[in-house]
């Protein structure tokens, strides 16, 4: 370890911390590290990186050359993210992306001017009052959310389907969740709504998506970054460089073509209100030429799918394994809403103990456990050590959502800890280092879609809670199928793998109820119908024909 780096596992010589680095779910590794050698410690990378190696670290991303810190103390995050965000805003280099993306891709950008384009036009777009004007189509999929589960098991279930006010044993959930969030932010941003889950531009989508995840993958590509003369190999030697030409042609299609597609409809006066009109409206003004706005596109749809899916499962998953918290929450939303109208957003405000739900579901299986990996632009000192220009910071959520100082009985879901407190930290504790939009990320590369995530979240999270009852499978003896709350994919953003379950209406007329809703909301799901497939024109007819 270099002198002046704040302390961290011991290395070896010449291998650094390489034999002990994690393959996959580093932030199991990084806490318990983080227990060991506190909130602010570092990780000799600079032989790993040079094998290669350092990559597994983390599961899709590829870090760049020199030291790791890990950070898994808030106050250290919020003085070397928040206030110090200038000098920590980086990313750490992927040539991968560049090929892909052009550097365009802006989860994974440097700080460039492109990257700083990119954001400024996503704040100007996503700002809470836009957010706002678009719940209705957010809160129609909702409902069809909620009429999916009911009434569409996958075909493999069938058999085993009953009607409406018996069990529905499925993992069905699993898909329908994913169209809803995928649909969502193709409403919001093309104007463009995807009724199915077999949807061309929801199947294309999902297949580069899986592509873009395999090519990110630690092995799928030679140390490029650190043996830049790779970046020279002719294709025909390389397969990832065919890989990523694929990709990239995948990718191209798809979000120009969605971006095509909304400048014919702006052209012909058909406008319906979504973000990518008003970008292509205010083009000029943002800054942004067709290649930018391409993948703006891209990345707010890659930004939106799986995070809100991946929530929304482990907030099903937590229901399932806590069944007292999910029968407390039934309590208050009946209580409140009651039998004879779905929840709205304003119901909310008056059910403290849903709201410490869904803060609880981000603490307990935060979507982003070590969030997206930083970058220092320029040297940085702290607590009397130096981290280097360069250096890639991990900011440890899972370690500090987790941290039994920070956290009473941090393992377990408690919703109430966040009547106690603001930010559900142990009275008696100083917990004012903390916010409760800290899973959405530090600095000025906190999520960008965090209002509309919200909300999607927040509809949801009622909907769900007011619709179903959650519960284990059983075996073909009769026996539960307990669910397994560390089943989770590896990788930056994570969720659950599907797990069975039973999901049961809670009553015949709020099932009716969703039935009517779901047939109401027609007219709005009309405006984002214009451009539909003949099957997707057939399937929304057929949906609507009882
Ligand atoms: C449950 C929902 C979501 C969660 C928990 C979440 C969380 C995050 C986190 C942790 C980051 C990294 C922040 C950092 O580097 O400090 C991020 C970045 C990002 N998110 Fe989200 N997100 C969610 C939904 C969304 C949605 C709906 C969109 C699009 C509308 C979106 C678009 C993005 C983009 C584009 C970035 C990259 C920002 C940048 O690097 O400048 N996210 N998100």
């Amino acid at each position: 370890r270099e002198a002046g780096l704040p302390p961290g596992p011991p290395t070896l010589p010449l291998l650094g911390n390489l034999h002990i680095f994690p393959t996959g779910f580093a932030h199991y590794k990084f806490t318990e590290w983080a227990r060991k050698y506190g909130g602010f410690y570092s990780v000799s990378a600079t032989l790993a990186h040079r094998l290669g190696e350092f990559e597994s670290l983390v599961h899709q991303l590829k870090l760049g050359p020199g030291t790791a810190i890990v950070l898994t103390d808030a106050a250290a995050v919020k003085e070397l993210m928040d206030k110090r965000s200038a000098t920590t805003v980086d990313r750490p280099p992927m040539h991968i992306a560049d090929v892909v993306a052009g550097g365009l891709n802006m989860v994974l950008a440097r700080y460039t001017e492109n990257w700083r384009t990119l954001r400024r036009t996503s704040h100007a777009i996503l700002t809470p009052q836009a957010s706002a004007r678009h719940l209705p189509i957010q809160q129609a999929e909702a409902t069809q959310l909620l009429h999916d589960i009911l009434r569409r098991p996958q075909a493999r279930e069938r058999s085993s389907t009953s009607t409406l006010s018996n069990a529905v044993p499925f993992q069905s959930y699993y898909t329908h969740i994913r169209r809803y969030s995928n649909s969502v932010i193709m409403s919001v941003l093309y104007g463009k709504r995807s009724p199915r889950y077999e949807t061309r531009e929801t199947t294309a989508f999902f297949t580069a998506q899986h592509q873009w995840e395999r090519v990110l993958e630690p092995g799928a590509t030679p140390p490029i970054d650190l043996i830049p003369i790779l970046k020279h190999v002719p294709a025909r030697w390389a397969k990832w460089k065919r890989d990523c030409s694929k990709l990239r042609k995948l990718q191209r299609e798809l979000y120009f073509g969605l971006v095509d597609e909304t400048k014919e409809r702006l052209d012909k006066g058909e406008e319906n209100g979504s973000y990518m009109e008003e970008i292509l409206t205010r083009q000029k003004e943002f800054g942004m030429d067709r290649e930018i706005t391409g993948y703006l596109g891209g990345a707010l749809i890659e930004g939106g799918s799986d995070t809100t899916s991946s929530y929304l499962q482990s907030l099903i998953l937590a229901l399932i394994a806590y069944p007292e918290a999910q029968k407390k929450a039934h309590e208050e939303i009946d209580r409140v809403v009651g039998e004879h109208r779905m929840p709205t957003l304003e119901d909310l405000k008056q059910m403290p103990y849903i709201r410490g739900m869904i803060l609880e579901t981000h603490r307990f299986r935060p979507v982003a456990p070590l969030m997206v990996p930083h970058a220092t632009l320029v040297p940085e000192t702290y607590k009397g050590y130096v981290i280097p220009q360069g250096a890639t910071i991990f900011v440890n959520a899972w370690g500090i959502f987790h941290d039994p100082e920070l956290y009473d009985d941090p393992e377990n879901f408690i919703p109430e800890r966040y009547l106690l407190t603001e930010n559900g930290t142990k009275p008696g504790v100083d917990g004012s280092d903390m916010r409760p939009n800290f899973p959405f990320g530090v600095g000025r590369r906190i999520c960008p879609g965090i209002h509309l995530a919200q909300n999607s979240i927040n509809i949801n999270a009622m909907n769900l809670v007011w619709a179903f009852d959650f519960k284990t499978d059983t075996d073909a003896s009769g026996n539960p199928i307990e669910v397994d709350t560390f089943d989770y994919q590896k990788g930056i953003l994570t969720g659950p793998n599907p797990f069975r379950c039973k999901i049961t209406p809670r009553s015949v007329e709020k099932a009716e109820i969703i039935e009517r809703e779901f047939l109401e909301a027609a007219d709005t799901f009309s405006k984002f119908e214009s451009g539909l497939s003949q099957e997707d024109k057939e399937f929304v007819a057929k949906s609507r024909a009882h």
